[in-house]
């Protein structure tokens, strides 16, 4: 065990799902869904794992799900986007550092969460680059940034990558990154039935 909270970030609309991607079966193990999955997967890597939900409506949707250790919450305010989720899960957890994922990131390989833990260090955004582009829904945040992410909220910014300009960020870079997740699986993110039926 260590100083981190697991963060699953599952306040979204899935309106390109149609339904709700949090309660999607596992691929390979139709018996789970997404959010089951994940908490169990995050409960082996981190001291606490808390799920954000949009609204306490989502939340009982989930509940039934969850392991009894997982902490449920809901957005500080709803409709407004990952950042808000990233921002009340980072306000509600007790532990320095947080593992964030997005709840429709079935294929999360615990070893590539194990390495974004041992990277932890004050203040910095551990964050992974795949084709260049930061995974922000899948990388290592202090709890330190929660006053940089409350300016981008009051400034009416909602992307989580607007944080980047602000915070420091140590980048993890591929071949990094593939050392134990060699074909970055734990990336792949399902938003479509059409995505949804490739992986099943
Ligand atoms: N807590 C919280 N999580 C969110 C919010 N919006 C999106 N997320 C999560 O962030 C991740 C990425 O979301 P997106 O795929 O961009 O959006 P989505 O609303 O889930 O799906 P679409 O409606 O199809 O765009 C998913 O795990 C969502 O559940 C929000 O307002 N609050």
């Amino acid at each position: 065990m260590n100083e981190t909270t697991g963060i699953i970030l599952a306040g979204g609309q899935s309106s390109r799902m149609g339904r709700d991607k949090a309660l999607l079966p596992l691929p390979g193990e139709q018996r789970l869904t997404f959010v089951s999955h994940l908490a169990t997967l995050l409960s082996s890597t981190c001291q606490d794992v808390l799920l954000v939900a949009r609204d306490q409506d989502q939340a009982n949707l989930y509940l039934p799900y969850l392991p009894s250790s997982v902490h449920l919450i809901t957005d500080a305010t709803p409709h407004i986007g990952p950042l808000m989720g990233l921002y009340s899960g980072l306000r509600a957890m007790t532990t320095a550092y947080a593992v964030v994922t997005a709840v429709d990131m079935p294929f999360v390989q615990p070893a590539l969460l194990e390495l974004l833990v041992a990277q932890a260090r004050a203040d910095t955004i551990i964050m992974p680059m795949v084709g260049g582009v930061p995974q922000v829904l899948l990388a290592l945040y202090p709890r330190s940034v929660l006053p940089l992410i409350e300016q981008r909220l009051q400034e009416g910014r909602r992307d989580p990558r607007s944080l980047l300009q602000l915070a420091q960020v140590l980048p993890l870079e591929e071949a990094q990154l593939r050392t134990v997740d060699p074909q970055l699986r734990s990336f792949v993110n399902v938003n479509t039935p059409e995505e949804l039926s490739f992986y099943t």
